[in-house]
């Protein structure tokens, strides 16, 4: 079996790829990073090394190409591809997109591409971007054999610090659920993952409690002058700022899908422990990345609260301190961050949230938030 994966970074090589090789696939990595795709090509295999435990995995059969300058070899390994899997950033998805369509054009059989990003519908907006790239007439053709069924993937991989460009350190819990009603042929054959008839519920549990926990600890941390993940949890304050803005999302997923309220906690619990990892170095500017978009509509911490604000008609004290922090994450180094000040310089941080979370000017959130920054 054949994959191509776009995005030979953190999530491409220390999850999908090892997951696509333990399936037996052989695996086309395509980026835009010459120095990893030049190692790809000449070792072939790297190196995933699972965070405290002291084992570590191979993964073969791997190769890479440059999304630019490889463009038709790129084309030729969709053709004759069986998966396409991404991992490159939401905000990739639209440049990766009219390459991909000219693969999945010629191709001739069936095959499914899953956008593994950690947004909602990530296939979906994938599938949209392609679309865009093609007549009518071509989108037809595509649909009766590209599926492009949503996931959602779960796996903390930090960025790395290893001499070995290719190797990756990977903490070793992980989960990937794709959603079954957007397959088309069979199911791709990886034991790795687990098919769902409806992915609603998993993707906003995961992203609503790993990734809200994960952010609120890293603006917070910021906040507090810390550098790692695992420093900031172990402040006992934010820890528990931490686990307030995780009952509050807790709430909101209990009354959407009736979870039941003891074993989500234990999730909580058991998340929370992912982040004190002793032996995964991840800083809280990898954790904050892009603050615009964890401050935008669909995301993290503005969802749940609106979500949280409408259901029980009082805002959540917590997701709205973290929103708070993350309007002075300003890390010069992070483009979004440096965009987001420049915002709040100019309109002020309330109207700047206002504007990025796309909120009404009297929407109780903004209000709350207005109060949290007094
Ligand atoms: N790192 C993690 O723990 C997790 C990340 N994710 C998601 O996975 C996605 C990737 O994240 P990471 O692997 O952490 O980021 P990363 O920055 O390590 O990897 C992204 C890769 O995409 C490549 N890329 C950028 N533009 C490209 C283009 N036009 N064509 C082909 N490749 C291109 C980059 O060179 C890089 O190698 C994101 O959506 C993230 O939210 C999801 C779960 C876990
Ligand atoms: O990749 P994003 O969306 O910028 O957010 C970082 C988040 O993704 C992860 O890398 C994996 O879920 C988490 O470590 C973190 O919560």
């Amino acid at each position: 079996m054949k994959a191509v994966h776009f995005g030979a970074g953190n999530i491409g090589r220390g999850f999908i790829g090892a997951l696509l090789a333990d399936a037996k696939f052989d695996t086309v990595f395509v980026d835009v990073n010459q120095e990893l795709i030049q190692e790809l090509n000449e070792k072939n295999s790297y190196t995933v090394e699972l965070a405290g435990t002291g084992e570590a995995e191979t993964v073969t059969g791997v190769s890479g190409l440059h999304s630019q300058a490889d463009e038709e070899k790129v084309v030729q390994a969709i053709v004759e591809a069986d998966l396409i899997t991404t991992a490159v950033g939401p905000h990739v998805l639209a440049m990766i997109a009219p390459l991909l369509a000219k693969g999945l054009l010629k191709k001739q059989g069936t095959a499914n591409v899953i956008a593994c990003e950690n947004v909602i519908g990530g296939s979906h907006i994938l599938k949209k971007h392609v679309w865009e790239a093609l007549t009518e007439e071509e989108q037809h053709q595509v649909n009766q054999k590209i599926g492009f069924p949503n996931a959602a993937v779960d796996r903390i991989v930090p960025d790395q610090t290893n001499d070995d460009l290719l190797t990756v350190k990977v903490e070793p819990y992980y989960e990937w659920v794709v959603e079954t009603k957007d397959i088309h042929g069979t199911r791709p054959d990886i034991s790795g993952i687990t098919y769902v008839d409806d992915l609603e519920p998993y993707i906003e549990r995961k992203l609503f409690t790993v990734n809200t926990g994960h952010a609120a600890t890293a603006y917070l941390g910021y906040q507090y002058g810390y550098k790692q993940v695992k420093e900031a949890i172990s402040d006992d304050a934010i820890k528990e700022k931490v686990k307030g803005a995780l009952s509050e999302t807790g709430a909101v997923l209990i009354e959407k899908y009736g979870f039941e309220r003891d074993q989500h906690h234990q999730y909580i619990e058991k998340i929370i422990s992912r982040f004190e990892n002793p032996d995964l170095l991840d800083e809280v500017t990898r954790v904050g990345r892009a603050p615009m978009r964890k401050l935008s509509k669909e995301d993290r911490l503005v969802k749940p609260a609106s979500e949280f604000t409408a259901l029980f008609n009082e805002t959540p004290s917590h997701l709205v301190e973290v929103i708070a922090a993350a309007l002075q994450y300003d890390v010069t180094s992070d483009q979004e961050a440096v965009q987001l000040q420049e915002l709040v310089e100019k309109e002020g941080p309330v109207e700047a949230f206002r504007e990025v979370a796309e909120l009404e000017k009297d929407h109780l959130l903004v209000k709350a938030v207005q109060e949290q920054l007094q």
